[in-house]
C-alpha cells in the first residue's frame, strides 16, 4: 500500500485534497481525521503539518508527500520535488520600511524576522551577508512595527499583508513556491505504484489546463484550422456527409481557448465548440 502524507492545515490542505478527490482517491470526511485508508486505490493517507511533510517523506516511512517547494527547501529534508502542482502559488521575499535597504547587501548587521530561518540562512551565507535572523511562527510582517526585527522575509502571494502593514519588497526574489510532490532523495520513482500516482495527478493537471474543440472546416482551410489547434500528437479529422467538409477535433490550452475559436472563425471555421475535460492520461 502506498503511503502519501497530504498536509493537514493552511493553504496547502484544501487545494491538495481537491486535487487528490479530482484524481481518483477517497479522502476524509472530516478534518479531524488523521489517516484514512482508500483500499480499492491500495493507498493510504496521512494529514499531517505542512512544515513536517519533507521530515516524514526524507525518513522513508512514508512513500511520497504533497507539500511547498519553500517548506522542503527551508527544512534541509533529503527529499526532492517529483511533481509541481500549480497551486499555493506564492514568491518568498525580503521586505522593510521603504528606504530601510535596497538590496539583500544592505541586511548586513541587521535583524531579519521570517518563519523560514533554512531558507534565509542559506541564502545569506550563499552571498556572504552577516545578519541575524530571528525565527517567529507568523504574522511577522509585525515584527518590524513592534521592534523585533528591521527587515522580514516572508511568503507573498498578492502583496496585501505587506502593504497593510506599510511594507516594501526590495532585492531579487529569493525563491517562486508552489505546491508540490515530494519523495526521499534517491529512492525509485519508477515503482510502478508511485508512477500511476504521478500519472493520475498529471492527468488532473492536464485536465484543468486543456479543453477539448471540435469545429467544421472547408477542406481547403483544414492546414490553416490545423495549424492552429495543432493538438498533443496531431488532431482528429473526420469527414462530414456534406463534401468539401471535414469535423477536426483537438485538445488545447484552455487559457488560449477563446483567442483560437475568434481565429477558427475568422477563417471560415463554424460551429466551433469547447468542452471541459474531466480526467486524462497522456
Ligand atoms: N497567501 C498565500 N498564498 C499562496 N501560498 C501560500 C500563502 N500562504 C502560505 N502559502 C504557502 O503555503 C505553504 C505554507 O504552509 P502553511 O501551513 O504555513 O500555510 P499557511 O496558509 O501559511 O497556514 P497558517 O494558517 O498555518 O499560517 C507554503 O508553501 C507557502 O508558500
Ligand atoms: O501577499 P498576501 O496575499 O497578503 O499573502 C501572503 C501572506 O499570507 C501568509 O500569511 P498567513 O495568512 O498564512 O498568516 P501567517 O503569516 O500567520 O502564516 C503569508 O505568511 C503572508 O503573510
Ligand atoms: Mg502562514
Amino acid at each position: 500500500m502506498l503511503r502519501i502524507a497530504v498536509p493537514n492545515k493552511g493553504s496547502l490542505s484544501g487545494p491538495a485534497a481537491e486535487m487528490l478527490h479530482e484524481a481518483g482517491y477517497q479522502q476524509r470526511r472530516e478534518s479531524k481525521e488523521l489517516r484514512i485508508v482508500d483500499p480499492v486505490n491500495e493507498v493510504e493517507f496521512f494529514y499531517l503539518r505542512p512544515r513536517d511533510i519533507a521530515i516524514y517523506v526524507s525518513s522513508g516511512r512514508l512513500d511520497i508527500g504533497i507539500t511547498g517547494r519553500d517548506l522542503l527547501i527551508d527544512s534541509g529534508a533529503k527529499a526532492e520535488e517529483i511533481l509541481p502542482l500549480g497551486f499555493a502559488r506564492s514568491t518568498f521575499r525580503f521586505a522593510a520600511k521603504p528606504g530601510t535597504a535596497n538590496d539583500v547587501e544592505d541586511l548586513k548587521g541587521k535583524t531579519v524576522a521570517t518563519s523560514y530561518e533554512g531558507i534565509v540562512a542559506g541564502h545569506l551565507a550563499d552571498r556572504g551577508v552577516d545578519a541575524s535572523v530571528v525565527h517567529l511562527d507568523g504574522a511577522v510582517e509585525t515584527a518590524i512595527e513592534l521592534g523585533v526585527a528591521e527587515v522580514i522575509a516572508d511568503v507573498v502571494e498578492t502583496g496585501t499583508s505587506l502593504r497593510n502593514a506599510g511594507l516594501e519588497v526590495f532585492g531579487e526574489p529569493i525563491m517562486k513556491s508552489e505546491a508540490v510532490v515530494i519523495r526521499r532523495t534517491g529512492a525509485d520513482t519508477e515503482e510502478p505504484k508511485v508512477q500511476q500516482f504521478l500519472r493520475r495527478l498529471q492527468g488532473v493537471l492536464v485536465a484543468r489546463t486543456y479543453v477539448m474543440m471540435d469545429y467544421d472546416c472547408r477542406v481547403e482551410q483544414l492546414e490553416k484550422a490545423v495549424a492552429l489547434t495543432p493538438g498533443l500528437e496531431s488532431p482528429t479529422v473526420s469527414p462530414l456527409h456534406n463534401e468539401g467538409w471535414v469535423a477536426v477535433r483537438a485538445m488545447v490550452p484552455a487559457k488560449e481557448a477563446q483567442r483560437i475559436m475568434d481565429d477558427l472563425y475568422d477563417i471560415g471555421a463554424r460551429a466551433i465548440l469547447t468542452t471541459a475535460i474531466h480526467a486524462c492520461r497522456l
